[in-house]
Order: C-alpha cells, then structure tokens, then sequence
C-alpha cells in the first residue's frame, strides 16, 4: 500500500524503542521522558505545539533542572496525552525525520488496553499527524510473532512474560488471540529492582549524590545484576568483600565521578520475582507459581504448547541466568504435580516439558516482531487507512484485527 518503510513505535512506561520495519534492531531506544516549562502547571493548547519548549529522551533528564521530568505512560498505559503527542511529534519529525502523510504507523499497546485509549491513539495519529496508515498491535502477540518459536513452528500459541520498567504481565496467546480473562498482572518490574538497588546504595552511604543515585542504581542493575541458584548460600558468598564489585560512572544529573561498592544488591535484586515474600508485604507468589496458575487458568487442550512455548520479553527479563531459573523451577514444579497425580490415581501420567524460550532480540521483543510482522504480507490486510479513518472516524480503531490465523 505504500512504499515507503512502515514507522515502528514500541512506546514503554521506561523506554521507546524505535524504527522502521523489516529492519531487526530498532533505530532508536530512548527514556519515554519528557520535560518541558508547561508540566509545571500551566496548561498547553495543542495548536501551540510546535513552539513549546520541551525536551525527549536523555535531553528531557539532561534539562530537568530548569524543565520539570514527566512520563507520560505509566505502568504500559498512557496517562498524559498531551505529553504522549508532544513525544510522538518531536520523535517524528526530529528523530525519526518522517513525513508521517508519507507513512503507515504501528504503535503497540499493552494487554487489556480500554478501546477508548485506541481510539484516542488513531485520533491523535490521523488528526494531528495525518499519517498514511495506522496499526495497533498487541505487545505480546508482536512479541511472540517475533520469537524463535514462531519462525519454527508457525504457531501463535504461547505464554509471553513480558517484564518492562513499569509493568510485569503473562499472557497466555492461543493461536494469535490473547486468553484475556488468565492475563496476571504482577506488580514487580525493572523500577522496583532499581528503586531497591538504590536504596541499599544509599542504606550503605555509598558516596552517590541524590540527583544520580537512581540512574547510578539501574546502571548498576544492567551491568552487574544476575539470578542466583540459591540466596542463603550466595549472601555467606558474599561476607567475603572480595566478591563484591567497585562501580565507576559519571552522575547523569551532577556530571560527578562516581566510585562506589556494589555487594549483596547484586543478586537480590532479581531475587524479588523469586522469593517475593522475603522482600515485600505487598506480593508474595515467585514468578514460577504465577506461571504454572495462569497455565493452569486455560484450557486443557491448550496447556501443553502453553508451558513449552513460554517466550520471555523486554528488559528486565535479561537478568544473567534468569531464564535457567524460571527453567528448572518451572518444570519442578509441574513435575511434582505429575508425581502427585501418580501416587494418587495409580496411572503413569505423560510428562510436560517446560520450555522458557531466551534469545538475542529479547530486549525489543516487542519492537522486534512488529518490525517482522509490519514487512510480511498479512500486515496490508490489517492496517486501517486515512480514508478509511476519513469515513469511519475513531471508532475503527476500537477492534483489533487479530493477524497470524491467516499468515
Ligand atoms: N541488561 C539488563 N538487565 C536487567 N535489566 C535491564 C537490562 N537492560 C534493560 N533493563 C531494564 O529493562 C527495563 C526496560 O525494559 P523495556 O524497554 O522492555 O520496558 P518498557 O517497555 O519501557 O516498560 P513497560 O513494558 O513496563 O511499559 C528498565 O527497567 C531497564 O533498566
């Protein structure tokens, strides 16, 4: 339908990833900030847009002394549209440096997105922007379309556990449609490890100013944190100082040097979506037993290509040994409930095979599939055009056509 590259948006609570489709890493990732004199309280006509003082991405911390930091998506869903549209235009026009007339969109969304929110995505992209061609597509099914799994099997039913800066969610897909009423939510992702991070930095009176101690705390997390096999033995580990680590960096906010220990914080971090229960009071299932229920919400005929189709999904998902120990604790869990069915029914029951699927594009898995997705051939068949928004109005946006049945 057109011929130039289709414009691919992956906005998240932390960061956006984006770029043009067909290619396999987005053109830019960038903090979902933004900050500008406006936010402070003075509310701004959108006809004024153009000449508004505000920053994106590392500008928008960069400039936060004198513009007042916002985020304008808030646990995977946009929660200030006058922020989300000033970053949609400097993100076209300066980043990207698109003519969106000349080009057909695709912007994500998580999973349960209200339709009103659709709505409001192809208003502000056909109204303001007056692109050529709009796609919403869901996170989890882009992110299994793009997944291994799919190239091999050709099959969109899966478990997606998508773990971003804001949001943590499984999501059961069978055959391309998202299992919605077995959707959990889990209310830990990369933010909080950070948050705890810093914290221990600061509970340690480690010489890290205020201003940089969180962005100190997720840099920290990106480079050195990992999963261990077992916390009891791994903290008698560290009682000897040499296994801790020294962190040098430069303040994001102060321009410091910055020289620092970094102990125990390193494996316990991650160790929250295991052991919840030891660090907060507010959840308490390891991420293996919220697995192992949602699989067990759905349909029996689906349940085995659910638990050997499980793809991991966004950053905080990349933690060192992650995916071996959602592996193995996995799979001794189903097989415990299969060794208790056999001592209770006297039947030898056929085993399951637990499969948590790590591969290279995970970081953008999302990006990633809607990139492959929007260059196959199916995606003409979905994508809403400006005449059609032109005669219908918002309202096309509200259902999502459901792509992989047909590819
Ligand atoms: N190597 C890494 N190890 C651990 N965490 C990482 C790594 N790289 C990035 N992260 C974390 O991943 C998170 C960002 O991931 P992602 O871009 O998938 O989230 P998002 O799309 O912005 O958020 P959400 O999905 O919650 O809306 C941040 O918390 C970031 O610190």
């Amino acid at each position: 339908m057109s011929s130039m590259p289709v414009v691919i948006f992956d906005n998240g609570s932390g960061y956006s990833k984006l770029g043009f489709a067909g290619n396999t890493d987005p053109n830019y990732i960038i903090p979902t900030a933004i900050s500008s004199r406006e936010s402070l309280g003075v509310p701004v006509s959108r006809l004024q847009c153009e000449d508004l003082d505000f920053f994106i991405g590392e500008d928008a911390y960069q400039n936060q002394k004198t513009h007042n930091l916002s985020f304008p998506i808030k646990e995977g869903q946009i929660n200030n549209w006058d922020d989300m549209e000033r970053f949609w235009e400097r993100t076209i026009y300066s980043l990207m440096s698109v003519e969106p007339q000349e080009h057909v969109f695709m912007l994500t969304e998580p999973p349960m997105n209200p339709p009103e929110n659709r709505e409001q995505m192809a208003e502000i992209m056909f109204e303001t922007f007056d692109v050529k061609g709009l796609y919403i597509g869901v996170q989890a099914v882009l992110a299994l379309f793009g997944s291994n799994l799919y190239k091999e099997k050709q099959n969109l039913t899966g478990t997606v556990i998508d773990s971003g800066d804001g949001v943590t969610h499984i999501i059961p897909v069978a055959h391309g449609y998202v299992i919605s009423s077995c959707i959990k939510h889990i209310p830990i992702a990369g933010k909080d490890i950070t948050k705890y991070i810093a914290k221990a930095l600061k509970d340690r009176r480690e010489p890290i100013a205020t201003e940089d101690l969180m962005d100190a705390a997720r840099v920290i997390k990106e480079k050195n944190c990992y999963v261990c096999k077992d916390m009891d033995k791994e903290l008698l580990r560290f009682n000897d100082k040499a296994e801790w680590k020294n962190y040098e960096g430069i303040g994001r906010t102060t321009g410091a040097q910055i020289n620092a220990k970094v102990g125990p914080e390193m494996f316990l971090g991650p160790e929250v979506f295991f052991s919840p229960g030891k660090f907060t009071r507010d959840w308490d299932k390891p991420l293996d037993e919220c697995l192992d229920s949602t699989i067990q919400g759905c349909p029996i005929d689906l349940r085995r290509d659910l638990y050997s189709n499980v793809v991991l999904s966004g950053g905080t998902t990349l933690f060192k040994n992650f995916h071996h120990r959602l592996q193995r604790s996995m799979q001794q869990r189903v097989n415990d409930r299969l060794a208790r069915y056999a001592a209770s029914s006297g039947n030898t029951p056929k085993p399951i095979e637990c499969k948590i699927n790590a591969y290279k594009t995970q970081r953008y898995a999302v990006w990633y599939g809607a990139s492959m997705f929007a260059a196959s051939p199916e995606f003409s068949r979905v994508v809403h055009t400006r005449e059609e928004y032109l005669e219908h109005g918002p309202s096309i946006a509200r259902r999502n056509v459901v792509f992989g049945s047909g590819v």
